[in-house]
């Protein structure tokens, strides 16, 4: 038998090891953990919030801000979120005191959560912890703000810990059904980070025949501002080594591997029950060598634990920086297959070069994403588009999808993708929206109502104007008050009224069209001689037979009468 070498220096105890769960989606993420089944780890929670800190199954709670924000959340200002955090330093402080690794969790975006993480990882580093900070970033739809402030805390964070894993809401949505509700897509993310943490955890706590130390998960995971590339698999059974790999090149966070092409350091962590063998291990790693360049630096680690009897699992763990992976794209072939929900982050980048290197040379620019409707294994109903997208820079162009690689001849920057026109793009049936988190429903709603407040000051001010930029999105509305909409489309003016937002729910249009006082603006548009579509009034009008025709009898009966009067006599 081979002889591992045992470095018990290298391993870390259980009880020195604390998972902090920090603001609303940070408690979820704690509690998942949790549920999950976690031995030896301590658990804290702490949040501004009294009603999801008192609910959270964490034994150790911290409210923060207690004489702040009295039991409530911050309402999405960081700046609260980190007064709050400072209020309870020496709880904080007491309860991390002595640990040699600390997990923190977060959803980053909020107020509580993105004020108060780089203070807790701060307070960590000082009582001398090795902090792993695991930081979701807001799905797209959750506008500009959000994903501004989580930026501005992820800058923070890069530089406060050890190693940073992030995570992307939207990413991870590709969990889940395009159909389901948004509290399956955060359990989904919930799931996956959970089983991260866990993974890391057995990584450097269990020990094993060959360990991983805080150093390697350190190379493996970066602290400049780099995205985790994580994936696990299990499998049991005849083949069970080449299963378990397929499973953790599975994670939407490897995109079937395609994004291990560009990393260089990864680490591999495999546990079996005690029927592992060396054969086995051998022929995954092989497979994998498929995935990982081959100058990249591959840390190994291998652990028997008697309780996963027959069945072997695979952790991998790597990063990339942001900026790579923002122009390193699959090749067309898989991109077709691993969609991507989050266009503004451009995971699907728009021009394939045979060399990423060669797509980071000449790929400066908003980037492509595979039409839906191509990309297998998906629902083909389009995403909601936020309002806030031509905001945040996205141009049709960064949507749009060229139907070939590039050729050689032409840069792939250069080339012009063909683009689909606008009216093309579908919009989610307002049925199969998800419903937006409870948490700040309120807040979100204000936020948006503001933002747009803002947007409608840049427009014109003439209320036709206006309404006819509005229009464009209620095309298939029923004529009315908004008859002009209907009419809209035969003036083949549509592509401008896109950047207005495509129109979910509750976006500007509605909210506008609803508080526009009624009288006025109606009486305008159809004073309009733009406008030519009139009310139909129902009170002037006949009913039942036409003034000057017969009555259609038949059997007595006059069809002209309306058949439920009939019937009643
Ligand atoms: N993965 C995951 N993400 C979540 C969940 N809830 C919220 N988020 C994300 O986390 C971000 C921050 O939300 P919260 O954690 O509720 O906010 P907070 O930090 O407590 O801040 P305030 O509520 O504003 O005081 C959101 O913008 C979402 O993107 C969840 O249950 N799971």
């Amino acid at each position: 038998m081979i002889e591992f070498p045992r470095d018990p220096q290298n391993i870390i105890p259980t009880s020195s090891v604390k998972i902090v769960g920090l603001g609303g989606a940070g408690t979820n993420m704690l509690d998942r953990v949790a549920l999950d089944g976690l031995d030896g780890a301590e658990l804290l929670a702490l949040n501004t919030d009294i009603r999801t800190l008192s609910a959270s199954v964490a034994k150790e709670r911290v409210q923060l801000g207690r004489n702040l924000t009295k039991g409530l959340g911050t309402g999405g200002d960081p700046e609260l979120g980190n007064q709050a955090v400072m209020e309870a330093e020496d709880e904080i402080r007491a309860s991390l005191k002595g640990r040699r690794i600390v997990f923190i969790c977060v959803g980053l975006g909020g107020g509580t959560g993105s004020g108060a993480a780089p203070i807790v990882a701060r307070i960590a580093r000082e009582e001398g912890a090795f902090v792993v900070m695991f930081a979701t970033m807001p799905f797209g739809f959750e506008g500009r703000r959000r994903r501004e402030q989580a930026e501005t805390a992820l800058n923070e964070l890069a530089v406060l810990s050890n190693a940073l894993v992030t995570f992307d809401n939207s990413r991870m949505g590709e969990l889940v059904l395009a159909k389901q509700g948004i509290h399956e897509a955060f359990a989904a993310a919930d799931r996956m980070i959970s089983e991260s943490i866990k993974a890391v955890i057995r990584l450097v706590v269990r020990p094993g025949l060959i360990n991983v130390g805080l150093d390697d998960l350190m190379s493996a995971l970066r602290t400049t501002r780099s995205r985790c590339l994580f994936g696990s698999g299990i499998a049991r059974g005849k083949d069970r080594a080449q299963k378990a790999l397929r499973n953790a090149l599975g994670s939407p966070l490897l995109d079937q591997g395609a994004l291990l092409k560009d990393a260089q350091t990864v680490l591999v962590h495999l546990c079996g029950g005690e029927d592992l063998t060396l054969f086995e291990i051998e022929l995954l790693m092989e497979s994998l060598g498929k995935h990982v360049p081959e100058t990249a630096q591959v840390l190994f680690g291998a652990a028997v634990d008697p309780g996963m009897s027959d069945q072997l699992s695979i952790t991998l763990v790597s990063s990339l920086p942001e900026e790579r992976l923002r122009r390193t794209m699959p090749d067309e072939e898989y991109r077709r297959s691993t969609p991507s929900l989050e266009p503004s982050v451009g995971f699907a980048a728009a021009a394939v070069a045979e060399d990423p290197e060669e797509a980071v040379e000449e790929k400066h620019e908003p980037e492509a994403e595979p039409p839906r409707s191509e990309q297998s294994g998906f629902s083909p109903v389009e995403e909601p588009v936020s309002p806030f997208d031509a905001e945040e820079g996205e141009t049709e162009e960064g949507q749009a999808e060229p139907e070939s690689p590039p050729t050689d001849e032409k840069a792939p920057a250069e080339s012009e993708p063909e683009k689909p026109p606008v009216a093309e793009k579908k919009v989610l049936p307002i049925d199969d929206l998800p419903d937006l988190p409870e948490i700040d429903d309120l807040e979100e709603a204000a936020e948006l109502a503001d933002e747009s407040e803002a947007k409608a000051e840049d427009k014109p001010s003439d209320p036709e104007e206006e309404i006819e930029d509005l229009d464009v999105p209620f095309a298939e509305a029923p004529p009315g008050p908004r008859g002009k909409a209907a009419a809209k489309p035969e003036t083949g003016k549509e592509p401008e009224a896109d950047s207005q937002g495509d129109l979910e729910p509750g976006s500007k249009p509605e909210r506008k069209a609803a508080r526009e006082p009624k009288g006025e603006s109606d009486e305008s548009l159809f004073s309009s001689p733009k406008a030519g579509q009139g009310e139909l009034t129902f009170d002037s009008g006949p009913k039942g037979r036409f003034e000057g025709s017969d009555p259609s009898l038949v059997d007595g009966e006059d069809l002209d009468v309306p058949a439920f009067l009939r019937r009643k006599r």
